[in-house]
């Protein structure tokens, strides 16, 4: 027998590409970055009438939680017998944020609290109780998450119509559109934004939870600048035991190289992070496959993509992209590394300052409404003292069922009162004089109360004629959005944009004219009516005001 002669074996070599990344800035977003990802393939399935043949089809919007005992009631104002779906009866739609392989995202305005949010509704139908159970996973995970400032938060989810819903936190944007439109973003916001999502990951980590898929198309950025983790269908729980068959990866363009051995754990977060703020740094597009991709998982880090960023970055970036993972930075020695310590600290510092600041709103708020029923509690019975004519105080119900209105499209017209007055000219420096009230004149066309006001103290705004007549006055406020949005001194009830345009004004060019008085200039004026003797029925129409407004 003679033996078999070997030859050995080639050594591998990779094969030649052409580059396969490219700098966002010079694509200058002509191009799409990546394609759009393909639908789902759909298998000649036959109809889910036929496999679920006796399944009877839920009509109606079914809430999803996975708690045990969470309150299922989806909206008190969810009526079952109309035919409209519960997303077109409790969300007023704003726009489509974003189509992803799942399902396309929009931006609402939830009719039960007035904010908004963003609602994924899944593109296509569930396919079968497979399908399904498969999607509501994602429900599943989001919901066992415990919340974080720095990870999107899970408001609700339902399903309808063979469609399920997520209701979440609104973002401003998502890292990718941000990465996209903006070029050579200074350092400090990629500290900023490291720092968050390390925090985001360590939160995970801490509860023994892999997120699988961190990319900048799964990371949004909030109002205030925040950096938020979102999209949890991969997360992994370690304490329930990993089971490969379950375990899926992400995008390979993040990915870490264990996972190609099925490695799945807390390292391949720290990999695709440090791939995510290499990308944003270099703003480069990043190979997906081939050579480079390799050699970034290597832990070779070519020197084209380390330009312009500092040794601090590129230090942490070096730890982040260790090959091995047991020999990779976990998130806390990452922390702890000085530079991003310090950085570390003041976003923490900032997230602190946040919420001391919301939550002072919020008590400002309940403070507020608490004032006004007891202000309705005491005045209300006082009010059968008084002769009839002087009856007329709205009750809360009138309030809620005629609530002030605002004029966000407001013109000229509008920052002057009827009488020619500035409506930045605080006439609540004038005190009221309800002497006059007891007669019928001294009622506007609702039958309230119209308060004398000396003509003198009223107008303090150089070269503005003021002609008392029996109204009195405006002072608008503006909330943050810089519309006018509220009058002090005339009765709320009855200040509607169309009467307030009933006259014209008369002004001088010179006019120096500001729209809007800020909630600051507004606590100004309540010291100033409170040291005036101002009555407190209008301090608390301020109040009310200012309590819808929060
Ligand atoms: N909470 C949010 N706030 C603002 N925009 C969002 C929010 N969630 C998603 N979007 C926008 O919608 C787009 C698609 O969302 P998302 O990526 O979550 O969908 P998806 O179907 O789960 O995608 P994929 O599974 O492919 O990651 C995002 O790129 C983003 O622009």
């Amino acid at each position: 027998m003679t033996a078999e002669i070997r030859t050995p074996r080639p050594a591998p070599q990779y094969f030649l590409q052409p580059q396969t990344f490219s700098t966002k800035k010079a694509r200058n977003g002509d191009t799409p970055r990546d394609t759009m990802l393909p639908k789902p393939p759909v298998k000649s399935a036959p109809p889910i009438s036929r496999i679920f043949p006796h399944r009877p089809s839920i009509r109606k919007a079914q809430p999803i939680s996975f708690k045990p005992h969470k309150n299922c009631i989806l909206s008190p104002h969810y009526n079952t017998a109309i035919k409209d779906l519960f997303f077109d009866q409790c969300f007023e739609i704003v726009c489509k944020l974003g189509v992803g392989s799942f399902g396309e995202v929009f931006k609402v305005r939830s009719k039960e609290d007035g904010r908004y949010y963003a609602v994924k509704r899944s593109r296509e139908r569930f396919r079968g109780e497979c399908d399904r159970r498969r999607k509501l996973e994602e429900v599943a995970k989001h919901e066992e998450l415990p919340r974080h400032p720095n990870c999107v938060g899970f408001v609700k989810a339902w399903e309808e119509k063979q469609h399920l819903y997520i209701q979440t936190e609104l973002c401003h944007t998502s890292l990718c559109n941000f990465a996209e439109h903006n070029h050579n973003i200074p350092e400090q916001i990629i500290w900023n934004y490291l720092v968050d999502l390390l925090m985001a990951v360590k939160h995970l980590h801490d509860h023994d939870l892999v997120h699988m898929d961190i990319k900048p198309e799964n990371i949004f950025i909030s109002d205030d600048g925040i950096c938020k983790l979102g999209d949890f269908g991969l997360v992994l729980d370690l304490r329930k035991g990993v089971d490969l068959s379950e375990a899926q990866e992400g995008d390979p363009k993040y990915l870490a190289p264990e996972l190609m051995a099925g490695k799945f754990g807390k390292p391949a977060d720290v990999f695709s992070l440090g791939i995510t703020i290499l990308e944003l740094a270099s703003d480069l597009d990043l190979p997906r496959g081939g050579d480079l991709w390799h050699q970034l998982r290597c832990g070779t880090l070519p020197e084209e993509f380390l330009l312009g960023i500092s040794g601090d970055l590129k230090e942490v970036l070096k730890k982040m992209l260790e090959s091995e993972p047991s020999r990779r930075a976990t998130v806390d020695e990452i922390l702890n590394m000085s530079c991003v310590t310090l950085v570390w600290k003041r976003r923490k510092r900032e997230q602190v300052t946040r919420s001391v600041v919301s939550s002072g709103k919020c008590f400002i708020r309940g403070l507020l409404s608490l004032l006004f029923t007891l202000w309705l509690t005491i005045t209300y019975p006082l009010q059968s003292l008084l002769p009839q004519h002087l009856q007329h105080t709205p009750t809360k119900d009138s309030l809620m069922s005629h609530p002030p209105e605002w004029d966000h499209s407001f013109s000229d017209d509008d920052l002057f009162d009827d009488e020619g007055i500035s409506l930045h000219n605080t006439s609540l420096g004038a005190p009221l004089d309800f002497s006059s009230s007891s007669d019928d004149s001294a009622r506007d066309h609702d039958g309230f109360l119209i308060p004398h006001v000396p003509a003198q103290k009223a107008c303090t705004t150089p070269g503005l004629r003021y002609h008392p007549t029996h109204h009195p006055p405006r002072t608008y406020f503006s909330n943050s959005s810089g519309s006018p949005v509220l009058s002090c001194h005339d009765n709320i009830f009855s200040s509607s944009p169309m009467a307030s345009r009933s006259s014209r004004r008369d002004y001088e060019p010179n006019d120096s004219i500001t729209p809007n008085t800020s909630f600051h200039q507004a606590d100004e004026d309540m010291a100033e009516a409170a040291k005036l003797g101002i009555e407190p029925k209008n301090l608390m129409g301020v109040i009310m005001r200012q309590t819808f407004l929060m």
